[in-house]
């Protein structure tokens, strides 16, 4: 194991449980990983699949952009990878189907999308392939679509429950694999995947990263007057990030200008603001930031470029004395998501809160994926929560198709981003472990690896890497009081106090 993991995959160790859920991924076991974003999930189920020198794993991915990535990634370290997607060529097509089919597959990783698994066609061709003895595994990334209560449900992926029924004598193991879910998730993704309890491994790691510092930020906190809400939040952010720079500048002093500019996120709700907002921050902010917005309606060979160019963001040499920008920030809508693997972003800051509890979990954990710190930050205020369970009601109203189950589902994992906003009991750490259920599979026998880097007192469960650690019960309780009038608290808060 070690020397593939060197030898192929360039990697100088194991993180934290990753040899323990690659063992028994190899042993054959069905395996259900949930762990936080970022931990290498992906490496559970690729090095087993080269490990020997035969044999398919099929991967079912849910995004195009996801699929890419991993294979471009696999390509470059020599593994026989390939995909089936939308994008994929007539001829590749039929080269990687002959391939499947000629009884020792040289394709070692088949990336492929749900959709593709619910057609007869690859069905029969799976049978085959499973008939020869020559279909190792499935793996089942991103899981949690399965779930009508996970946030990014997609109705291919509850159809997945074929390959349990129909790849049989032998079961063909089944690895499945997810950063956010919820209890009822869970419970969803393991039964309509039909894993095998008996034969079934779990593990988990917390579900916050201890690495990042979570803080939430109450709009009425700093805005003066009403008149100009966004001014006041956009000179906050500037605010924050000045002061950042200042405290590498003491930091690093002359050095700094041979490092790249911080890398940072800022999520909004829509493609206007997303535009507004980056062309706002760049020039409001004496070129301290380069801003460029990133959404759906943005052409895709500009969007890899931008992608791209961000990812590798060039040291700030400063020619003539000009200034550099100390941050390259991408302002995005939810378009820019899952398979973003940059290394080195620092913040990640919701502009406002986020839809769902899972969604800003696995936004905010675009930060610190080098394990370094970084930051995230909410913007919370009355009107846009208010703002956001309108949209969800009208929604849903308009796609029927959801029904109401649905609206409840989108509801309860608003609920808790209202929650996590506007608590001010506990620690941030705790929240997020406490809305995954992160006890609850302690409990169900999930294993869990040691904390790493993080000294835990009585007094800070977080080590002091979050709002309410840092500014105590009190604090945060004065910073929220200024959100709005003393009767609306009252009603607000009766359900959270
Ligand atoms: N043992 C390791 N040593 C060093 N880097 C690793 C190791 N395992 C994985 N990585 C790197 O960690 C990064 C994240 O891995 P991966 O994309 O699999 O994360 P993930 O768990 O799927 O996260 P997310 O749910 O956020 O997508 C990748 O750049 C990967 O190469």
């Amino acid at each position: 194991m070690r020397w593939v993991l060197k030898h192929t995959f360039k990697k100088s160790d194991f993180r934290p449980l990753q040899r323990e859920v690659i063992a028994s991924v190899i042993e054959g076991h069905d395996v259900f990983l949930q762990a936080c974003t970022s931990f290498g999930k992906s490496l559970c189920y690729q090095l087993p699949a080269v490990l020997k020198d035969w044999g398919l794993t099929v991967v079912v991915c849910p995004l195009l952009s996801l699929m890419t990535d991993q294979v471009n990634t696999l390509k470059a370290l020599g593994v026989a990878v390939a995909t089936i997607n939308s994008n994929t060529t007539h001829d590749e097509r039929q080269r990687v189907f002959e391939d499947m089919l000629c009884g020792h597959p040289s394709t070692r990783l088949l990336y492929v999308t749900p959709e593709l698994c619910q057609t007869n066609n690859f069905r029969h061709r799976l049978l085959i392939v499973h008939k020869q003895g020559q279909l190792i595994r499935v793996a089942i990334d991103e899981a949690h679509c399965i779930s009508e209560w996970g946030h990014d449900f997609r109705p291919a992926y509850k159809e997945l429950g074929w390959f349990r029924k129909n790849l049989v004598n032998p079961a063909v193991p089944i690895t499945a694999l997810t950063a956010t879910a919820t209890p009822r998730v869970r419970s969803d993704m393991i039964n309509i995947l039909g894993l095998d309890l008996e034969n079934l491994r779990m593990f988990n790691t917390p579900s916050d990263r201890p690495n990042i510092h979570y803080e939430v930020r109450y709009l009425a906190d700093f805005a003066e007057d009403n008149s100009d809400a966004e001014d006041s939040q956009l000179q906050n952010l500037l605010r924050w990030l000045k002061g950042i720079q200042t405290r590498r500048e003491a930091r690093l002093g002359s050095e700094m200008t041979l490092l790249p500019p911080m890398s940072g996120i800022v999520y909004v709700g829509t493609r206007a603001m997303a535009e507004h907002l980056a062309s706002r921050l760049s020039s409001s902010s004496d070129e301290m930031v380069t801003a460029v917005a990133y959404h759906a309606g943005v052409e895709a060979t500009k969007r890899a470029h931008i992608q791209s160019a961000w990812k590798s963001a060039r040291p700030c040499q400063p020619a003539n004395g000009e200034k550099t920008p100390a941050f390259s920030i991408i302002v995005a809508t939810n378009a820019f998501g899952m398979g973003i693997d940059n290394p080195g972003v620092r913040f990640v800051v919701h502009w406002t809160p986020p839809r769902s509890f899972e969604s800003f979990v696995q936004e905010s954990g675009r930060a610190g994926r080098d394990s370094r710190a970084a930051a995230s930050l909410v913007y919370y205020g009355i009107q846009e929560k208010n703002f956001i369970e309108t949209m969800i009601y009208r929604d849903t109203e308009s796609h029927r198709a959801n029904g109401p189950e649905n609206r409840e589902a989108k509801l309860e994992g608003f609920g808790k981003v209202i929650r996590y906003c506007e608590s001010i009991r506990r620690c941030r750490h705790e929240l997020i472990k406490e809305f995954f259920g992160d006890f609850e599979l302690e409990e169900m026998g999930s294993q869990l690896p040691a904390r790493e880097g993080v000294s835990v007192t009585s007094s800070s469960p977080c080590d002091f890497a979050c709002d309410f650690c840092k500014e105590g019960r009190a604090g945060l309780s004065k910073r929220r009081e200024k959100m709005a009038s003393e009767t609306q608290m009252a009603l607000l808060y009766a359900d959270f106090d």
